[in-house]
């Protein structure tokens, strides 16, 4: 007898696309397929079964890649994107009119783009249109982690809770327990704030401040978020979701953080533009496009979110960053 396993592409085949997809790859139930532009990746993976970037130890047992995105889509119920932020659009662009009707499409990047400052769920819905399932996927999960299956927690929201719920179900035996969501814009804004912070928390502890300081200026973060969730209607109660508060304390007080390692170098004096060469900084971007997007939000002023134009002038106009955060403490007395 033929089982018809149910199609999954997966739009990026980087450290985290890559390690959702090994999960439900050795659950032997789905049909997987990784799309990545990069042909001799592609080559690599379907000749050892393994990626050829990360994740050595993890040989896939049916999974398949492909260069052409249109092969990795066709007949997919379920499309993951997991390219970094800056790639959100294109690959949008790129499956425009090549998915079946029905497929739900999960976002896993977390942030926001810099060339193209909207929440991500809204980009793909201006280019898949209107009726395109759109849903969120995020938590406090490191990639490796979740690779080696240990027990993970991450929020999936939605715009409707019984079909993310019910959607939720092909995570089971993949060790992330899943909580569901119908705050698509809320569980977006945190996934890309909890970058900001940890940017920001590595700074100061790379300027040497402690605890106590450090905590301070998150809570001002804390205070912006409310301000932007108040903008972009997102619901109080998400900031208890994993992807809220659980992603803010992953994110802020563990180095394995890539944000928070690149705020602890700038900290230390390290130059920015090196920094970013050497790995994916999704906040780097977020803390620009937040910033712009602000700007388009006419009850904000100046000081609706200072802290976050604190690191953006850190990031991006070269200001000294005790200094600017010094100087931004005492204005907020
Ligand atoms: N790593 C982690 O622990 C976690 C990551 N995430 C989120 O997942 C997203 C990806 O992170 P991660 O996997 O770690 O990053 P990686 O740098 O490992 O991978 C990013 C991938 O995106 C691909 N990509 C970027 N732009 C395009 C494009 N235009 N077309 C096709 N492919 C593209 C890159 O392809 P190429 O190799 O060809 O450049 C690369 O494979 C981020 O938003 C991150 O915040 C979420 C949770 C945990
Ligand atoms: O999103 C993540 C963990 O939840 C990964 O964080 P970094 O991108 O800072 O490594």
């Amino acid at each position: 007898m033929i089982i018809h396993k149910e199609k999954i592409a997966f739009i990026g085949m980087g450290k985290f696309g890559t390690a959702i997809a090994y999960r439900l790859d050795i659950t032997s139930r789905y049909k997987i397929a990784m799309y990545s532009r990069n042909k001799d990746d592609v080559e690599y993976f379907n000749e050892h079964k393994v990626s050829p970037k990360c994740f050595h130890e993890c040989k896939f047992e049916t999974a398949s890649a492909t260069d052409d995105i249109a092969d990795a889509v066709d007949k997919a119920g379920i499309i993951f994107i997991s390219v970094s932020s800056n790639g959100i659009k294109d690959v949008c662009e790129k499956m425009e009119g090549l998915i079946k009707k029905n497929a739900k499409v999960i976002i896993c990047s977390k942030g926001i783009s810099e060339n193209y400052p909207f929440f991500y769920s809204e980009i793909a819905k201006n280019i898949l249109g209107k009726k395109a399932n759109i849903y969120v996927f995020s938590g406090p999960n490191f990639a490796d982690e979740i690779a080696r299956g240990e027990l993970s927690i991450t929020t999936l929201a939605g715009k409707n809770l019984i079909k993310t719920k019910l959607l939720s179900i092909i995570f089971r035996s993949t060790n992330i327990k899943i909580e569901s969501s119908n705050d698509i814009i809320g569980v977006q804004l945190f996934g890309a704030m909890k970058n900001v912070m940890a940017i920001t928390v590595g700074i100061l502890e790379g300027l040497g401040f402690g605890k106590n300081r450090i905590i301070r200026t998150l809570m001002h973060f804390v205070s912006e978020i409310q301000r932007l969730s108040k903008v972009y209607k997102a619901k109080k109660n998400s900031a208890y979701l994993a992807a809220g508060i659980g992603d803010i304390m992953l994110t802020c007080f563990d180095e394995k953080s890539r944000n928070k390692k690149f705020g602890i170098a700038i900290g230390r004096g390290e130059k920015i533009a090196e920094l970013l060469e050497k790995d994916l900084v999704e906040g780097y971007f977020a803390t620009k496009a937040i910033r712009s997007m602000s700007l388009r939000v006419k009850r904000f002023n100046k000081q609706s979110l200072k802290y976050i134009n604190a690191l953006y002038d850190i990031l991006y106009k070269d200001s000294k960053p005790a200094e600017i955060l010094n100087s931004v403490e005492e204005k907020s007395e």
